[in-house]
């Protein structure tokens, strides 16, 4: 199965007259001013992206933000208001879905109940009135790259969450589509199955070299799985960048809400930590750039060159998240959030404990929204 030189023949409905292959100078995935309303409610605006051959973005934003409206538009399932969408150079923007080149993959699967494993992967080919031994020779193709060769003959209910998942993945893949749409995949499975596909998508997504719009509301995943982010608010692309840049330099105020947990301080609460006002309205900080020490001794290792001022605090609250601890921190009338490494529980401070507060100048992140 090559999707490196895709066959969008074989996503056009029967009898109708294909979207012409990629090229390779064209981007995969252009969307440009696209806009949905529900009445008169906008749901998103505004859209504009370039997505490349083989790129995995992720749609992340929080619940009703739009990003499962926006994946049914490209998908065409649902009607934009207005923009244009082109699918490697072809504007498929009043195209119906089977004529877009575009596979999607639900959360709640939508597998036929009906038919077994083999039989739902080759749904798509049938419709297209793929011949029998061909159809054949994808399906088995399609169904050894998702690990199911020996649950073809099962039906839906004889599966797990993972595996029905997986079915769904091949269905979609089966059909050699130019852009792979996947809206919550992995949202209906417990952790570690999570984990497993988390990671099972990701080989097969990169081994083919397809084009991938994945949605997620989870930040850990969206920061692990994607080439780039596109951090979505209110129906708005905030931010599109790598999970590094998104991570440690968010736009505005909403991005830097969303990611990490950032202490957001307005410029004149952050000055005594700073030992400066900042030129921007307010400044970010990140609960790892924020260094604790008690009675002169720093907390995590060597603190890094470049600190501010030591601001005498009181430890509120403590947590352990596995490997790090998270202190609140009360410091001049401020609630800040500050993670420190576990390494021992020798060294985990009693709420109550009075320190000392000090921020890594070189991670401050200014904000002018
Ligand atoms: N068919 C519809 N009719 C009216 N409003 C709708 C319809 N579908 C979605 N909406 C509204 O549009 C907004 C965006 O919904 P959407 O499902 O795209 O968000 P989302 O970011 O994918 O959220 P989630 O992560 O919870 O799935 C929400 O306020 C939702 O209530």
């Amino acid at each position: 199965m090559s999707h490196a030189a895709p066959n969008s023949a074989l996503t056009s409905a029967p009898g109708s007259a294909p979207a012409s292959p990629a090229t390779g100078g064209e981007n995969a995935l252009h969307l440009s001013g696209l806009a949905k309303c529900f009445d008169t409610t906008p749901v998103f605006q505004e859209i504009e992206a370039d997505i490349a051959h083989g790129e995995f973005i992720t749609l992340l934003g929080p619940s009703g933000c739009g990003k499962s409206t926006l994946l049914r538009a490209i998908a065409g399932l649902t009607l934009l208001d207005q923009g244009r969408i082109r699918v490697g150079g072809d504007d498929i923007t009043y195209l119906p879905p089977q004529r877009r080149g575009v596979g999607m993959v639900f959360q709640h699967y939508a597998l036929f109940p009906n038919m077994t494993v083999a039989g739902n992967v080759a749904f798509g080919l049938r419709m297209q009135r793929v011949e029998a031994g061909e159809r054949a020779r994808r399906v088995e193709e399609v169904v050894r790259l998702v690990e199911l060769t020996d649950q073809a003959h099962k039906f839906p209910q004889q599966l797990s969450g993972g595996q029905r998942q997986r079915v769904a993945l091949a269905r979609a893949l089966v059909v050699e589509p130019r852009v792979l749409l996947m809206d919550e995949p992995l949202s209906a499975l417990d952790a570690r199955i999570r984990r497993h596909l988390r990671d099972q998508i990701r080989e097969i997504q990169r081994s083919l070299g397809l084009t991938t719009l994945f949605v997620t509301h989870d930040q850990e995943e969206a920061l692990l799985i994607s080439d780039r982010v596109f951090l979505m608010h209110q129906g708005r692309i905030l931010q599109q960048a790598s999970a590094e840049t998104l991570y440690s330099r968010p736009v505005d105020k909403a991005a830097a809400g969303f990611m990490g947990h950032y202490n957001l301080l307005e410029a004149p609460q952050a000055e005594p930590l700073l030992g400066y006002r900042s030129g921007a309205a307010r400044v970010a900080l990140r609960p790892e750039a924020l260094y604790l020490s008690v009675e002169g001794r720093t907390l995590g290792g060597d603190p890094p060159p470049h600190m501010g001022p030591a601001r005498p605090g009181v430890v509120r609250r403590q947590r352990l998240l596995g490997n790090i601890v998270r202190y609140e921190i009360e410091v001049d009338s401020l609630s800040l959030s500050v993670d420190t490494l576990n390494r021992s529980v020798r060294t985990q401070l009693a709420e109550g404990t009075r320190v000392a507060v000090q921020a890594d100048l070189d991670e401050v992140q200014e904000l002018c929204a």
